[in-house]
C-alpha cells in the first residue's frame, strides 16, 4: 500500500473549539475542516473538491492547516473502502450499524494511521478529541478502541489479512489494496487488455493527486509564453498545454483575462483532434459540439475556429451548464444552442462535430476524491443508450465525408469500443485511425481509436473515436 507523503503531526496545529460540552478539549481547525468535508459528502451528497475550497476560505486556514485538511479530506474520501473494511474488523460491527458522526472520524482517524505518516498517538488522541468535543466521553471512548485496533497492523498487514486472496482474484486484490470498488478496476483491467498488468499502475495515479492543466488559447497567448508568465512547464503532447505544480490557477493573470484557461491535456488533444481529422471535400467551417457543457472543449474549439474562419455550434440542454459555455466561449465565434443533443432542430451538414458524451468519469477519479464510491456498475447501461443515441445524432448531422469524433473520460469498454462498434454496425460509418490525429502521443493503444491513461500520460484517461460519414 502506498505511503503518502509526510503530514504534520498534530501539535502546533491550532486548536479550536468543537460544537459539544465546553469542557471538552480542543480539536484543530485542520481535522474540523476534514471531517467536515466527509461530513458533507455523507450527509448531503456533496463533493469533496467543492466543498472544501469554499471551508478553507471562510475558516482562513492557513497553508499549513489547509493542506493538512486538503490531504486528509480528500485521502478519506478516496481510501473510503479500504478504510471501512478496516473499520469494520477493528469494531466487529458493520458499517451500517455505526452512526454517521462517528463514522468520519473513524475514517478520517484510520486514514492518518494506515495511508500518513502522522504519528499514530497523534492520529488516535486529536479524532479522540474531536468525539469528545461532539459527542461526549462515551463515544470517544469507542473511538478511541476502534483506532487502537486499527493501529495495531500496518497497512500492508490489513491488506493481507482482509483483501481477496491475490492468487484467486488478483483484480480484487489490487482493487482492495488500491481502495477501489472491484467493477471499477475490472473496467479498467478490461480497458488495459494485454496491458492488464499496468493495473496497479492505473489504480495507483487514481490516488495521485494531478497537477493543474492550463491550455493556452490559440491566437491569444502561446504555451511558451504562458508558462514564462505563469512560471509553469510547457506541455509534453498538447501544442497548448502548461503544467502547474500547484497554486491556485483562478488566481493568474493570464486565466482571469482569458488568455488561457484549466483544462486537462488530454480534453485539449480532444478538441485538437477534431481540427484536425481530414475530411473527404473541403471544409466549409461548419462546426458542431454536441455536449459542450461547461464548455472547455467548446473554448478551444472557438479559439481554432476563430483562427481557421470557422464556425461552433454548441449544444448543452441543462441551462445553467449552456450558460456556462456562453461565458467561456464569450468572444468567440461559437452559438449555444440549449437542446437536446439527441433532437437540435439545427440544420445538418456539418463538417465537424464532436460527441463528448455524458459518461461515468471512470477515468478522472484523481480530481474527484469520493466518485468512485457513488458510482456503481449499474449505471453504466442507462449512460450506454443515451451516448449511443448522442452518436446516432452526430452521424446524421455530419454531411458525408465529414468527421465525428466521439470522446468519454471514461475507459470503461462498454462506453467506447462497444458504443463505437455499435455505430459502426448500424450506420455504416468508416472508423479513421485516430492515432493519426494524436501524432506526438505514444502508448496510445492498437488502434484505431486512442486510449490516454494517467499512469502513461499524466492526463486523464479520454478516449477518443474519430468516424466519417460515408459520402455514398
Ligand atoms: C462530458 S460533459 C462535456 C464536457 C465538455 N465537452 C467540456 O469539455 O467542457 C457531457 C455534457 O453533456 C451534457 N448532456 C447530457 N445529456 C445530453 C444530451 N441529451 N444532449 C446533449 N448534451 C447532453 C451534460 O449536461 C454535460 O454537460
Amino acid at each position: 500500500m502506498n505511503k503518502r507523503p509526510a503530514s504534520r503531526s498534530a501539535k502546533g496545529n491550532r486548536p479550536e473549539r468543537g460544537n459539544g460540552p465546553s469542557s471538552a478539549p480542543p480539536v484543530d481547525k485542520a481535522r474540523l475542516a476534514a471531517r467536515d468535508v466527509l461530513k458533507a459528502v455523507r450527509e448531503r451528497d456533496a463533493y469533496a473538491n467543492l466543498v472544501l475550497p469554499g471551508l478553507l476560505r471562510d475558516r482562513k486556514l492557513d497553508t499549513r492547516d489547509a493542506a493538512l485538511a486538503t490531504e486528509l479530506a480528500y485521502g478519506a474520501s478516496r481510501a473510503r473502502g479500504l478504510l471501512d473494511a478496516v473499520i469494520e474488523s477493528g469494531s466487529g460491527r458493520a458499517i451500517s450499524e455505526i452512526d454517521g458522526g462517528l463514522l468520519d472520524i473513524l475514517r478520517l482517524g484510520a486514514y492518518q494511521l494506515l495511508r500518513t505518516r502522522v504519528a499514530p498517538h497523534a492520529a488516535v488522541a486529536t479524532s479522540v478529541d474531536l468525539t469528545r468535543a461532539e459527542f461526549g466521553s462515551g463515544k470517544a471512548g469507542f473511538v478511541n478502541a476502534v483506532l487502537r485496533r486499527v493501529s495495531e497492523k500496518t497497512a500492508g498487514q490489513w491488506v493481507d489479512e482482509l483483501a481477496p486472496d491475490a492468487a484467486k482474484d488478483p483484480v480484487g486484490h489490487l482493487a482492495f489494496e488500491h481502495a477501489h470498488p472491484k467493477w471499477i478496476a475490472q473496467a479498467f483491467a478490461d480497458a488495459l487488455g494485454a496491458d492488464a498488468a499496468e493495473l496497479a499502475d492505473v489504480l495507483e495515479a487514481d490516488d495521485t493527486r494531478p497537477a493543474v492543466h492550463l491550455v493556452a488559447r490559440p491566437g491569444e497567448i502561446s504555451a511558451e509564453e504562458l508558462a514564462l508568465v505563469t512560471g509553469g512547464e510547457e506541455g509534453r503532447y498538447s501544442p497548448y498545454a502548461v503544467y502547474l505544480d500547484g497554486g491556485d490557477p483562478g488566481k493568474l493573470d493570464a486565466v482571469r483575462d482569458g488568455l488561457a484557461g484549466v483544462q486537462d491535456e488530454g480534453s485539449q488533444l480532444v478538441a485538437r483532434a477534431l481540427t484536425l481529422a481530414p475530411l473527404d471535400g473541403p471544409d466549409s467551417g461548419r462546426w458542431l459540439d454536441l455536449c459542450a457543457g461547461p464548455g472547455g472543449k467548446a473554448a478551444l474549439l472557438g479559439a481554432i475556429a476563430e483562427i481557421d474562419g470557422a464556425h461552433v455550434d454548441a449544444v448543452e440542454p441543462t441551462p445553467h451548464r449552456a450558460e456556462l459555455v456562453r461565458k467561456t466561449t464569450k468572444s468567440l465565434p461559437v452559438t449555444v444552442h440549449v437542446v437536446d443533443g439527441r433532437d437540435t432542430g439545427l440544420d445538418g451538414g456539418y463538417d465537424r462535430v464532436l460527441v463528448d458524451a455524458p459518461c461515468t468519469g471512470l477515468g478522472a477519479l484523481r480530481r474527484r476524491p469520493e466518485a468512485r464510491w457513488r458510482r456503481e456498475a449499474k449505471d453504466v447501461a442507462a449512460l450506454v443508450s443515451l451516448q449511443r443515441e448522442l452518436l446516432a445524432s452526430a452521424l446524421k448531422l455530419v454531411r458525408p465525408g465529414g468527421v465525428v469524433v466521439y470522446s468519454t473520460c471514461s475507459p470503461h469498454l462498454s462506453e467506447t469500443v462497444a458504443v463505437i462498434a455499435d455505430a459502426i454496425r448500424r450506420y455504416g460509418a468508416l472508423e479513421l485511425d485516430t492515432r493519426t490525429l494524436v501524432p506526438e502521443v505514444p502508448g496510445v493503444g492498437d488502434g484505431p481509436s486512442v486510449q490516454l491513461w494517467p499512469h502513461r500520460h499524466g492526463t486523464d484517461a479520454m478516449f477518443m473515436a474519430a468516424l466519417q460519414r460515408p459520402v455514398s
